[in-house]
């Protein structure tokens, strides 16, 4: 099931979207001491991750890991750890606890076995903020990857490795019955060419053609798309 909310514009939503994750994070931390938040890379979270590190919360308490990260280590300019760790890890998200998706082995194959332990015994998450690609990949479960019906079966392993066709690098990416096992879950949109694939997402059923749906219609899970056009 989705919900789409829309704002005026990116600090609009920035705000109301950081106070949100607040609110959540500070219920966990009430609730069960701790706080687990899921992100994503790529472009459109970046001015949210400045907003949310300036946030005044016991961020001693939150773990923070990706959705996915590309297969590279992480002073590369495209890993996702990077930006995570120069934009949300910073100011007074700096005490947050961070699980990287990333090992210093050639392949995110070879990789799997030792990042698996990292995330398998992880509880529920709190929050998970998802990104979508304009193929309708979300994570790193790529449409044009041979291992999309992998990453989106009921019984698969907490996190895979991908290797799509359409996009740079191996990726390591969580898999889907491990992003819809949180409380919360988000879909981050920036952009009309967003919106427009969001509403061919919506439009139909097949999720090995647009992964997204799989969110987006799930029976059970709430998606709320936080949108705005610019
Ligand atoms: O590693 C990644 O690239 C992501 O986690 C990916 O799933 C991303 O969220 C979408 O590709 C949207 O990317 P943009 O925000 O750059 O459009």
């Amino acid at each position: 099931m989705m919900q789409l909310t829309q704002f005026s514009n990116t600090s609009a939503l920035n705000d109301a979207f950081a106070s949100r994750l607040v609110s959540i994070l500070q219920q966990a931390i009430a609730e069960r001491g701790e706080a687990y938040l899921v992100v994503s890379g790529g472009k459109t979270p970046q001015a949210l991750f400045n907003t949310l590190s300036q946030v005044d919360l016991a961020w001693d308490k939150v773990t923070v890991l990706l959705a996915d990260d590309r297969w590279l280590d992480a002073h590369q300019t495209d890993s996702n750890e990077r930006l995570v760790k120069a934009t949300l890890l910073q100011n007074n998200a700096k005490a947050a606890r961070f699980i990287s998706l990333y090992a210093n082995v050639a392949s995110a194959f070879d990789g799997v076995a030792q990042v698996l332990p990292r995330i398998t015994p992880l509880p529920t998450f709190d929050a998970v903020i998802l990104g979508m690609g304009e193929d309708g990949h979300t994570a790193s479960l790529f449409p044009c990857s041979e291992q999309i019906k992998h990453g989106l079966a009921d019984n698969a392993p907490a996190v895979l490795a991908v290797q799509p066709q359409t996009a740079p690098y191996q990726r390591m990416s969580l898999s889907l019955p491990r992003l819809l096992n949180s409380r919360n879950i988000f879909l981050h949109l920036v952009g009309s060419n967003k919106l427009a694939v969001l509403n061919k997402a919506m439009a139909e059923q097949d999720v090995l053609a647009m992964p997204i749906r799989a969110f987006l219609h799930h029976p059970v899970a709430q998606v709320t798309v936080m949108y705005t056009e610019n």
